[in-house]
């Protein structure tokens, strides 16, 4: 089933075009790396698909009401801002807002649970978000969009921050969850996750998608010379590709 349709989107921001014909669909089963250089776009079409920034062009997100919308995608902003001193626990719960009975009836119990144990958190539960490091927040603010418990994830960057482990831990959650039938979109800047965790990679530079296809197809030499002015080294691990950037 499609769960993302993205056509022809065009958006202008202080009189700049920052993206122009640029068309994505996402089924369920996928896991989506966007990539692509610093200001290319990644962020501003995750916003746009939400309908949260105004564009022309079509969005099925932003074509739905505010409720359906949040039961069909959550959301990860690259911003992380925790506004109150809530607990893990009650941060995790808002993402039940969308559902019936808001945070306390027995699925919302479950879902939460599940969350907090995917991300790890079991032991900050009763913690202040506001007082764990940076990295725990941002898994706390990925624990608040999987209570969501939507078909479709959209998580802006969010492996950054978070340390070796964790970035490892992250992406595969994201595969797992695109293998039980979910749908992901995640901006990735580590061409290496990228590749062994995605099944499938967008390359956006110079206000369009560069490339769309398979990690194999997307990460050639010329592509990553073209967006990043980079090349690399691409070595074969028993664990997938690894690939190190190196100044061109
Ligand atoms: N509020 C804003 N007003 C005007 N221009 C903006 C605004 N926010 C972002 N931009 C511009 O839009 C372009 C795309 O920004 P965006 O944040 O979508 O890029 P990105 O690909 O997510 O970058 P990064 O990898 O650095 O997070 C950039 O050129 C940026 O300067």
């Amino acid at each position: 089933m499609m769960l993302l349709s993205l056509k022809n989107i065009h958006v202008t921001r202080r009189n700049r075009v920052i993206l122009d014909q640029v068309s994505l669909s996402l089924k369920e089963g996928e896991f989506i790396g966007l990539i692509g250089p610093n200001g290319a776009g990644k962020s501003t079409l995750m916003e746009v698909a939400l309908g949260l920034l105004s564009f022309t062009g079509q969005s099925n997100l932003a074509q739905m009401g505010a409720a359906e919308r949040a039961r069909t995608a959550a959301y990860l902003p690259q911003a992380r801002e925790i506004a109150w001193p809530v607990s893990v626990e009650d941060l995790v719960a808002l993402g039940r807002i969308p559902w019936p009975g808001s945070g306390r009836s027995q699925n919302d119990a479950e879902a939460i649970d599940i969350a907090i144990n995917r991300l790890g958190l079991q032991n900050f539960r009763k913690r202040t978000a506001l007082r764990l490091s940076g990295g725990e927040q941002n898994r706390a603010l990925i624990a608040r969009a999987l209570a969501q418990d939507t078909p479709l994830l959209l998580a802006d960057e969010p492996a950054a921050g978070l340390d070796p482990a964790q970035q490892l831990a992250c992406m595969g959650l994201f595969r797992d969850l695109a293998r039980e039938g979910r749908g992901v979109l995640a901006s990735v800047h580590d061409l290496g996750l990228a590749a062994r965790y995605c099944t499938r990679l967008v390359l956006l530079a110079e206000k369009h998608v560069l490339a769309d296809g398979v990690p194999e197809d997307v990460l050639t030499d010329a592509m990553l010379h073209r967006a990043f002015g980079i090349r690399v080294r691409r070595v074969q691990t028993p664990d997938g590709l690894a690939i190190l950037p190196l100044p061109a």
